[in-house]
């Protein structure tokens, strides 16, 4: 197996680290567009594996897409972060471009690749890149609810002072500051409605900071977040190369699920060796269908941007 993460920057690198410890390919290629980056980057990665003990090839390249050849897998984190104070939403018209041209140059040497797109406003760049593709829908996956699932399982066990492994919760629609929706009703402690252990007012307190995850840590940090991104690549690309059929929620295009068309949207689905294989249904309640359509305008609103771009 061979997986390319195209973007060297925080969120890249520690999604090519983590893939390289999980020893999910022979090869991980590591591409750039700054002179030496991913090629420094991948050569500290590479020094660690007799200290960690894995075997995997890390290959750096600066924009050079003959080494991206053949891979399985490619994740594209390509493109700028957001600064403290904006939203993912401003970064489109940088990020388009990038997502574009990154796509297109993976696809000449990677015809059959299944692509992972990480790059912000995610929901926007992965409809982005299936129509600029011309893949497959279920070749073309955003990962942006794999972490706010994580967020909100961590506020939980915080609030419930247990451990996060005991908490099964996810988020969908949208990965933007008001678009992703916290399934409250659905949270459970192994089992267990959260509802049992924490008060209407608590759970609403998660569910809102949940939602501002990403912005909370960009204003600690003064740029946006690495670790929980970088470990929610790993995963998803770890179901796809195990053929796992994790249920994970991602951003996917929407034919007519979930009451929504023509959109990539955060929605369950089963991920394995082909891709995203099949959207789960969660029957949700008349509220919570009623924020997910809203969440679906406001990533149409944005994805309709995307034509004044290209004009
Ligand atoms: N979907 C998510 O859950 C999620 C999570 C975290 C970050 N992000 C997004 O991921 C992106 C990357 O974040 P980061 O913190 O790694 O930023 P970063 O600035 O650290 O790294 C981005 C890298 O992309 C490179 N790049 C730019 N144009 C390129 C091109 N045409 N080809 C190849 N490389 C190119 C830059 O040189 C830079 O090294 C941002 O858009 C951020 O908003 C998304
Ligand atoms: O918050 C951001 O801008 C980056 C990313 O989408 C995140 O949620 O960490």
């Amino acid at each position: 197996m061979k997986i390319t993460v195209v973007g060297a920057g925080a969120v890249g690198a520690t999604c090519a680290d983590n893939i390289a410890r999980l020893e999910l390919a022979e090869e991980v290629v590591l591409l750039d567009i700054k002179e030496g980056l991913s090629e420094g980057k991948g050569l500290d990665m590479l020094q660690t594996a007799t200290l960690l003990g894995f075997d995997t090839k890390i290959t750096g390249s600066t924009n050079d897409y003959e080494k991206t050849a053949g891979s399985d897998v490619v994740v594209i984190t390509s493109g700028l972060p957001r600064k403290p104070g904006m939203t993912r939403e401003e970064l489109i018209g940088t990020n388009a471009n990038i997502v574009k041209g990154v796509t297109e140059n993976i696809l000449k040497h990677s015809p059959e690749a299944i692509i992972i797109i990480v790059s912000n406003p995610m929901d926007t760049m992965t409809y982005l890149a299936l129509k600029a593709s011309g893949l497959p829908k279920n070749r073309i996956i955003g990962m942006g609810g794999i972490l706010d699932s994580a967020r909100f399982k961590t506020y939980l066990a915080l609030a419930m002072d247990c451990p996060p492994n005991d908490i099964h919760a996810t988020v969908v629609g949208g990965h933007g500051d008001t678009t992703m929706i916290p399934l409250t009703r659905l949270a459970t402690r192994m089992g267990v409605p959260v509802s049992q252990f924490l008060s209407a007012e608590q759970l609403q307190k998660v569910a809102a900071d949940t939602m501002v995850g990403g912005a909370t840590l960009t204003k600690l940090i003064g740029t946006s977040a690495w670790y929980a991104p970088g470990a929610a690549v790993a995963v998803l690309v770890e179901s796809i190369i195990r053929n796992q059929k994790h249920v994970f929620p991602c951003s996917v295009y929407l034919e007519g699920e979930y009451g929504q068309s023509d959109i990539c949207l955060g929605v369950p689905v089963v991920i394995g060796r082909n891709g995203w294989e099949e959207i789960v249904d969660i029957q949700l309640n008349e509220e919570e269908k009623a924020t997910f359509s809203k969440s679906a305008d406001a990533v149409r609103n944005m994805n309709d941007v995307l034509a004044t771009l290209e004009a």
